[in-house]
């Protein structure tokens, strides 16, 4: 898995990687370049587009001097804007490749730019070495950048915007962003997604275990990780080996939320799947879902249960319900939706949470249990210190969830799409989450598989669906996803 670290200590890392590959730093800003110009290339583009290029004077420029060249080489009219004064020194790779870019490509000072003159801009003016608040002429150059119509391709970040926090100026509003060999934290905020546009994250040859090496908590699941978290059943595994889950889930009016969770728990593999629900609504899911069980608070033997989901649809009033099952329930368990909400009325009740159980809010649930916060960040840090004391698990759901885990390790997720905000989604990723622990999965490969399973599925669903999709097109992705991941 990727670790994110640090943009200072970016420096670090590349110096780690020449050290170790024994190559220049002007090979790895090649690499850099090589990777966007790729990139470029495979996209639609009709091939007459008139490119516009914005340089910096660190290597950031550098990134997009090399750009230019390559583009040039490949057919694409560029010109290149320089956004620094005449006689500025530039950093030593940037110079190199200043001194390359060949003479099909135009020189401009950013100041006689002309937006209606290009279709694309490649924005290479600043990147992770940026310092401090934005400086008087940095402001202009951005507006210019940002008064443009057409598509603004950002190199490594956005100009202007920290790599590792927020911050109160105007950056470039990029449609897409390629961040070199690990997305920086700040792209990952949800208040910087009007910058970032879409991410795209560029291998330039800098192995895992290279910014393994570094300091940092952060960490970024992409596809090719996930099927290491699963767990391998032989063939002669039965249903007693796919577990059996307790879902206290639905209430009056609310049953399509225990459905929802109930066949998502199946589809995930689930060996048997019982819902905990009042016995008025007893008909709804045993018509509509005939492979569930259903049992009744009065008759219910919690520990036969290999892991408990609690929540969706329950009911904001059912505080003994989620009582009882906390008094009678000691390994790790599910905790979403209207649990959520009863926690955060009864901080009282969080002690009891078995250690390692998962609680999955979404931003407006996460400020009901924590507080009002500012950003991202500050949701990051009070996350980390309520996973480090009561050794829970905690899922900041929305755009690259975050998985808070009980050792302050927080993974953000990069499946998923913008189709998912639907009613019920969340009750498909509670039945997903507590199946795999019912399957043997720790908390930490339930959320990994779980949370990236579930994005993908919207991100299946939602390619057919667009905003047509709801919460049962998600579930019935989910086979899909086992498929693509060859987990069988
Ligand atoms: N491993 C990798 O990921 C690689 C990344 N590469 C690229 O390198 C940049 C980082 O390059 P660096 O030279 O460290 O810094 P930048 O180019 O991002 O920024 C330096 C320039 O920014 C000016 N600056 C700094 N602070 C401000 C400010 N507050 N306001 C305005 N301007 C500012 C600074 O000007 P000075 O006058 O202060 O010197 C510099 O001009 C990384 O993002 C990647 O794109 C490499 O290609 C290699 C691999
Ligand atoms: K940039």
């Amino acid at each position: 898995m990727l670790k994110i670290i640090k943009g200072s200590d970016v420096r670090h890392l590349d110096s780690l990687h020449i050290q170790r590959k024994g190559i220049s730093s002007l090979l790895l800003m090649e690499n850099a370049a090589l990777g966007f110009a790729e990139w470029f290339n495979s996209q639609s583009y009709l091939g007459n587009e008139r490119v516009a290029v914005f340089c910096g004077a660190g290597n950031n420029g550098g990134d997009g001097f090399a750009i230019a060249r390559l583009l040039s080489k490949l057919g694409w009219k560029v010109t290149l804007f320089t956004c620094f004064e005449p006689g500025t020194l530039l950093s030593p790779d940037a110079k190199s490749n200043f001194d390359l870019v060949p003479s099909a490509v135009r020189l401009q000072s950013w100041k006689e730019f002309n937006p209606s003159s290009f279709d694309v801009l490649i924005d290479a003016y600043l990147g992770v070495g940026l310092k401090g608040e934005l400086r008087k002429e940095a402001k202009d150059i951005i507006q210019a950048i940002n008064s443009f119509q057409g598509q603004v391709l950002s190199v490594d970040v956005p100009s202007g915007l920290p790599s590792d926090s927020n911050c109160s100026w105007e950056c470039v509003r990029a449609s897409h962003t390629l961040t070199f060999a690990f997305p920086k934290l700040a792209l990952l905020f949800p208040e910087n997604a009007q910058f970032t546009g879409e991410l795209v994250v560029i291998d330039i040859g800098i192995e895992d275990s290279e910014l393994m090496e570094i300091d940092s908590d952060y960490f970024f699941l992409q596809k090719k990780d996930v099927p290491n978290y699963h767990r391998k059943f032989n063939r002669f595994a039965h249903k007693g080996d796919f577990g059996k889950i307790l879902l206290v889930a639905g209430s009056k009016g609310k049953m399509g939320a225990a459905y929802l969770s109930a066949k998502s728990a199946l589809r995930t593999g689930s060996g048997l799947v019982t819902c905990l629900i009042p016995e008025s609504e007893r008909f709804i899911i045993q018509s509509s879902l005939p492979e569930t069980m259903v049992v009744f608070e009065d008759q219910v033997d919690y520990s036969k249960f290999d892991a408990i989901g609690v929540g969706p649809g329950l009911g904001i009033d059912s505080v003994e319900v989620l009582e009882k099952v906390l008094d009678n329930y000691s390994s790790p368990m599910v905790l979403d939706a209207d649990a959520l909400t009863i926690l955060s009325k009864h901080k009282n009740l969080i002690k009891k949470v078995p250690k390692g159980s998962i609680l999955t809010p979404h931003l407006s649930e996460f400020e009901r249990l924590f507080g009002k916060t500012d950003s991202h960040l500050e949701r990051l840090k009070i996350a980390k210190e309520f996973c480090l004391h009561y050794s829970l698990n905690v899922l900041i759901k929305g755009a690259n969830s975050v998985i808070c885990l009980v050792d302050g390790r927080q993974i953000f997720n990069s499946s998923g799409s913008r189709f998912m905000a639907t009613a019920g989604s969340g009750d498909v990723l509670t039945g997903m989450l507590t199946s795999f622990l019912g399957q043997g999965y720790s908390p930490e490969q339930a959320l990994i598989c779980g949370v990236f399973q579930h994005g993908l599925a919207g991100e299946i669903a939602g390619k057919e669906k667009l905003r047509s999709t709801i919460a049962s097109d998600i579930l019935e992705a989910i086979p899909e996803t086992f498929k693509q991941l060859s987990i069988s």
